[in-house]
């Protein structure tokens, strides 16, 4: 229950600043608030916390990109926007429906991930993937396959899974060995269970004006969240997303524009990338360079999303490496109003997202909502 007011109060807040309209009881406004999505399925996210009452939002619940001023001596700190702390309360909501669903129909979601290969960082991704699985009670396959398989192995795996009644999601884990296909393997998942949204089809409906994708990638969909749970304006709003992949930067820019953002793309070729970066409310970064953006990159009180993820040598950490993000966060969090940071920014929900996204994968295959 108190999951549920939390999580209502953020949609709530977000509603207010996304219309300009204090959300209050009625028909019409639940009405406009479905409208005013963009994934319009009672089965997605926005259906987790789905109020049946309206609360007032609180003034905290706001933090609106370049309306603060911003005192570049050091003095104003950004406030952090705790990915950790909102997937949890997305994934408590998840387990909620889950359980839900098991009392009422007897089943409930299942996803496999396929890995191909040894790469350290892809099975530290796969191991949370399917310990958050568990958490939530949602039903778990893995096929770990050799470095070295062949593309059929791949693909009967794939298509056992595609044709599994008790799987709804099917997941291979990027990048695959360089031998393998990943446009061949990754147009084969079934669209009904394609949990990560790559399927062409899925970023092609994104892309399209008046098209609903069954799915949208994870990563992007977490960044939306993020923002729209800490009450952070999007519609009118000047985004720049750094980095133009398929899985991030790409589908992140067309989630933006669907919410009405004014969207620029930077990538390895544009020029003084910096001046671009200064006019933008909400920066998106997902470059996988280091300390790419510098504070002076940034206009005051701008909102900053870092999706990069990368590890650097730290002989004093545990492992002999960290993670840090494309963002100078230091310097930026000195002149941003908002910033999430690495880790515990992004990366928590991507895989929140991930089991939202089958989920619903699974409700709408069983017709329960
Ligand atoms: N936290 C999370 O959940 C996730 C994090 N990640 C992380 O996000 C980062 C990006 O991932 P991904 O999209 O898969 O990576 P890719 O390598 O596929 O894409 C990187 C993009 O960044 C652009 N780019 C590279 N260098 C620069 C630069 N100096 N200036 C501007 N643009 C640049 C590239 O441009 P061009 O197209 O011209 O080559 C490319 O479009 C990585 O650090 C990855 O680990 C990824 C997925 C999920
Ligand atoms: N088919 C496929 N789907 C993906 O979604 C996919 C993929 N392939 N290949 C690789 C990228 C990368 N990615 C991340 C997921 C979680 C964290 C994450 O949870 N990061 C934690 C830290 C994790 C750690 O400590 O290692 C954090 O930022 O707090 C990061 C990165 C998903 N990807």
């Amino acid at each position: 229950m108190m999951v549920t007011t939390m999580l209502l109060r953020s949609k709530m807040a977000a509603e207010k600043v996304a219309t300009g309209v204090t959300p209050n009881k009625g028909l019409k406004l639940m009405e406009r608030y479905f409208s005013t999505q963009v994934l319009k399925s009672p089965l997605s996210l926005m259906s987790l916390d789905m109020p049946d009452i309206w609360a007032p939002p609180s003034p905290t619940d706001y933090c609106s990109p370049s309306s603060s001023p911003c005192n570049f001596s050091g003095q104003q700190t950004a406030a952090v926007i705790d990915g950790k702390s909102i997937a949890e309360e997305i994934r408590s909501a998840i387990a909620i429906e889950v359980s839900r669903m098991r009392r009422c129909i007897g089943k409930v979601p299942g996803l496999a991930v396929i890995l191909v290969g040894q790469r350290r960082d892809s099975q530290t991704y796969v191991r949370n993937k399917i310990n958050a699985c568990e958490e939530v009670g949602i039903k778990s396959l893995f096929s770990a396959l050799p470095e070295d398989c062949t593309e059929d192995t791949v693909v009967r795996e794939l298509l056992r899974y595609n044709n599994d009644p008790s799987i709804h999601g099917v997941l291979v884990q990027l990048p695959l060995p360089k031998h393998l296909d990943e446009e061949k393997i990754l147009n084969m998942v079934k669209l009904e269970k394609d949990v990560d949204g790559f399927h062409p089809v899925n970023i092609g409906n994104l892309a399209m004006r008046g098209r609903e994708p069954l799915f949208v990638s994870c990563t992007p969909k977490g960044c939306i969240e993020l923002l729209i749970r800490s009450g952070v304006e999007i519609m009118g709003k000047h985004a720049v997303v750094i980095g133009r992949s398929n899985i991030v930067g790409l589908p992140t820019s067309l989630l933006l524009q669907r919410h009405h953002a004014t969207v620029t793309i930077l990538h390895a070729f544009s020029k003084s990338p910096e001046l671009t970066t200064q006019e933008a409310d909400i920066v998106v970064t997902a470059a996988g360079v280091p300390n790419l953006v510098r504070g002076d990159w940034l206009k005051p009180g701008a909102v900053v999303i870092d999706v990069g993820t990368c590890p650097i040598e730290d002989p004093s950490s545990e492992f002999g490496y960290r993670l840090v993000g494309d963002v100078c966060y230091e310097e930026a969090a000195r002149v941003a109003s908002a910033i999430t940071p690495v880790p515990g920014g992004v990366g928590p929900m991507t895989i929140a997202m991930l089991l939202a996204n089958t989920l619903d994968a699974a409700q709408r295959v069983g017709d329960f909502n």
